[in-house]
């Protein structure tokens, strides 16, 4: 299962006996039919190709009802059929792998029921429009983007962006990396030197998630289940984070150490070489590291992929209080950008990050002080 999908059926109810359909005698048998089939067909083979049209087919039916006669004499039970209707097109839509496209579409009918149906479900069509938007490319705000600057001096990172301790994306510094030239980090690379290794992972949307668990396993199984498998039992992230406080030195694959390298920049701390921390961070596209704060610097290197990040200052800290409502829990002001391969994100200290990512991804970061 994709995670995208994964996400999309944990708001569903677990069976299609679960799932009501309940209506007045006004809505006719034959779309109640229609209704039962989408349901029933939803369960058993959500990626037939007759869903979409069927859903369709329910959406233009109750739009005729809906638009005759006056609107205040609709019958709720109408507006509910199209909400049905919008449903069962989003799910359709949010199948198997879906495009860019069909994800913006599902957006627009979770919309459109909004404006014109009625809620269902527990208001169903507000959280599948959630899960959607989470799986949206995202747009990037020109007045929130971050700043770029092409591999500054020591003397002009320092005075810049160190002291003012203010983000910025450090492009240009990474290329002589072996992980970029002699040994490209790709999938089979890593099975071919870390395939047996054990690793521990987190399985499920995201650490502040009820489901979400860690387990150990090989680098091969992780690739095969989570990152190129369908697995059925959530997004799972090699992220060492959860190491961050038992070692200083959390790379569990020291071949790969070999690949890169500490950025000179770190030679601006007080602290020792020793003393930077450097984590891998490897999963598929929908991984998420919620809203946190860390106790160092930290130059995060994006190695394959891409990431959206989002950043608040810690004066921000008073406003944010509970990580849970993210991404809407305030106004606060923030800064964003999309991570790509060869970039390194300068985050200062306990500035507060969300980090999701957009496709594959393999991530550095490092820790100093
Ligand atoms: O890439 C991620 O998912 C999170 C990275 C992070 O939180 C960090 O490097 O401190
Ligand atoms: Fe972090």
């Amino acid at each position: 299962m994709t995670p995208m999908w994964t996400d999309v059926k944990s708001v569903l109810p677990a069976s299609g006996a679960e799932f009501p359909l309940c209506f007045s005698e006004k809505v006719e048998t034959s779309v109640l039919k229609a209704l039962e089939l989408s349901r029933d067909l939803m369960y058993r083979d959500p990626e037939h190709p007759s869903s979409a049209d069927r859903a369709q087919l329910i959406i233009d039916y109750s739009w005729e009802k809906l638009n005759t006669g006056t609107w205040r004499d609709v019958d709720k039970d109408w507006r509910r059929v199209y909400s049905y209707g919008c449903l069962f097109k989003v799910l359709s839509l949010c199948n198997g792998n879906p495009s860019q496209s069909n994800i913006q579409e599902a957006i627009r009918t979770c919309d459109m029921s909004f404006l014109m149906g009625a809620s269902i479900m527990d208001d169903i069509l507000q959280k599948l429009k959630m899960k959607t938007c989470c799986a949206s490319e995202p747009v990037i705000n020109a007045a929130k983007e971050l700043t770029r600057i092409y591999c500054p001096s020591l003397e002009h990172f320092r005075k810049e962006f160190l002291d003012p301790q203010k983000p910025v994306i450090i492009e240009g510094t990474t290329t002589h990396w072996p992980a970029f030239t002699e040994h490209p980090w790709s999938i089979d690379y890593l099975r071919t030197i870390a395939g047996y290794r054990t690793v521990p992972i987190e399985v499920g949307s995201k650490y502040t998630d009820e489901d979400w668990s860690q387990k150990l396993t090989t680098v091969n199984e992780f690739i095969d289940h989570y990152v190129i498998g369908t697995a059925e039992d959530g997004v799972g992230y090699l992220a060492q984070h959860q190491l961050f406080d038992q070692a200083r030195y959390n790379f569990k694959i020291p071949e790969l150490k070999e690949d890169i390298r500490i950025p000179d920049y770190c030679c601006l701390g007080e602290g020792d070489e020793d003393d930077i921390t450097i984590n891998a961070w490897f999963g598929p596209a929908g991984t998420i590291s919620p809203l946190h704060q860390d106790p160092q610097q930290n130059f995060l290197a994006q190695v394959v992929g891409r990431k959206y990040i989002r950043l608040y200052s810690p004066e921000e800290t008073p406003n944010n209080p509970d990580l849970e409502k993210f991404p809407a829990f305030s106004q606060a002001p923030y800064q964003e950008c999309v991570l790509g391969p060869g970039d390194v994100l300068f985050i200062p200290l306990k500035h507060w990050h969300y980090v999701r990512s957009l496709e594959l991804s393999f991530s550095v970061s490092f820790w100093w002080s």
